[in-house]
């Protein structure tokens, strides 16, 4: 796409109006009178449009996690040819099984620019995973660089939902349900089997997309903390219904068990002209995050600071939780006020939208990523120890940077292109050398 076309999708990204509330019942309708009153299927729907159901729950799952959107389009997603196998490109899905689930600390710089035209689903590059697809267990990691938008094509995920969390360049989603904007400090949902195509609002775009194959993100419980705070419910904004009438070959693109399929409609299936329900795609500002922490002492867990959380089987075990360290006030007295040293059961993936984290002096980069499996011992490196041990506790503003992290209860195994990668940087072990012995008994 031209410079032209970024131009116009800018255009159209700041104008897009939304609904708002997290897990909310909407409805929505581009023509009026599209929707039907009253029933979701009458004999004939409205405006002769198709009736056509997207389930993400089973149908039997309970109220509280039931989810399904009921569209109505210019015509059937199920007219369509057989899919066939498709170009992998480098996306890979668990279960990830090229590699030894690795102990080491590792960090990775910014993907590298890709070397010809490439588009969102071109431009995704694994980095890895654990469960199983076709379990609906587990997650990957993935990260795009794109410099393209996706023309006369769209993808769709059968395998799970897709956190898009961009740290370069802005998006616009264009989605069956409609449009979302999501620029660096926000992040966009895509649920399972929402076809999308994205668009790019800048010459590039690249950030991060965490695949969850389990229970859709929900937000977490307060418990104490009360009725508010965190994510609040009502900073999330799902699309108004917004569809396309296009006639032509468009190829949608599937991922389906790990594995990409293709199949060219004759038409655009972003073509849905109504819909209600609750299986809907959102976009979040993460400087919305109301930061709640300690106001007396200590660091307090960073589980204080998830966004969303995957429940996994077993209560207070996220299958994936998304946490990001946005900026705060730190006035904890008698305190070591950065991450603690730690040894942890749950894997931590950490990305950097931008600036600095306070974890780490230097090499954690914007683009970049951290991985510390399961039990792997992290924390401040050399730099950030010193400087904390010795600082003057006055109250401080950490507010040079965006930071997230994907954190699973189960180990991440790495792609071989992870594993291999030119920009995995070599000797991270080397930020927690020189951690001098002060024991004086
Ligand atoms: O490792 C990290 O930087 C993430 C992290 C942050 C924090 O504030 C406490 C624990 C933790 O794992
Ligand atoms: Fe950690």
């Amino acid at each position: 796409m031209t410079g032209t076309g970024n131009e116009q999708a800018r255009k159209t990204a700041e104008g897009l109006a939304y609904l708002t509330g997290f897990g909310n019942e909407h409805s929505s309708e581009a023509v009026p009178g599209a929707l039907p009153v009253g029933r979701n299927s009458p004999q004939r729907a409205p405006l002769g449009l198709y009736a056509e159901q997207l389930s993400g729950s089973a149908f039997t799952e309970p109220r509280s996690h039931n989810l399904r959107s009921w569209l109505y389009r210019i015509r059937p997603s199920a007219a369509h040819p057989p899919f066939v196998r498709a170009e992998q490109h480098a996306v890979r899905s668990a279960p990830f099984t090229d590699c030894a689930p690795d102990p080491n600390r590792l960090r990775w710089n910014p993907l590298p620019e890709p070397a010809g035209p490439a588009d969102f689903l071109d431009g995704l590059w694994t980095l890895g995973g654990n469960g199983d697809a076709t379990q609906r267990t587990g997650m990957a990691v993935h990260l795009y660089y794109a410099n393209t938008s996706m023309d006369r094509r769209v993808f769709g995920n059968a395998d799970g939902e897709l956190l898009i969390v961009p740290e370069q360049g802005g998006l616009l989603l264009r989605t069956e349900l409609g449009l979302l904007h999501a620029a660096p400090g926000e992040v966009a949902l895509i649920p399972r089997g929402v076809r999308f195509r994205v668009e790019l609002l800048d010459a590039t775009a690249r950030g991060y997309v965490c695949e969850n194959y389990g229970r859709p993100f929900q937000l977490p419980d307060l418990g104490p903390i009360g009725a508010n705070g965190l994510a609040n419910p009502r900073d999330f904004r799902a699309p108004v219904a917004a569809y396309e009438d296009v006639e032509g070959p468009v190829e949608v693109v599937n991922k389906f068990c790990g594995n990409l399929w293709t199949a060219t409609y004759d038409h655009s299936p972003l073509d849905v002209v109504a819909w209600h329900g609750n299986h809907v795609p959102y976009v979040y500002d993460l400087r919305r995050f109301n930061v709640i922490g300690s106001i007396s002492y200590d660091h307090p867990d960073p589980s204080i600071f998830t966004v969303l959380t995957s429940p996994s089987d077993t209560p207070g075990l996220a299958g994936v939780d998304f946490v990001a360290f946005a900026p705060r006030w730190l006035v904890g007295e008698d305190t070591f006020r950065p991450p603690y040293f730690h040894r942890n059961v749950m894997t931590e993936y950490m990305g950097l939208i931008e600036g600095a984290y306070d974890a780490k002096a230097e090499g954690f980069v914007p683009g970049g990523g951290s991985l510390h499996n399961m039990m792997s011992a992290h924390g401040p490196d050399r730099e950030t120890f010193d400087r904390a041990s010795a600082a003057e506790l006055r109250p401080q503003k950490i507010d040079d940077g965006l930071a997230f992290m994907f954190e699973t209860r189960w180990p991440l195994t790495l792609t071989e292109q992870a594993r291999d990668a030119g920009h995995l940087q070599r000797g991270y072990d080397d930020v927690w050398q020189g951690l001098q012995r002060h024991f004086r008994p």
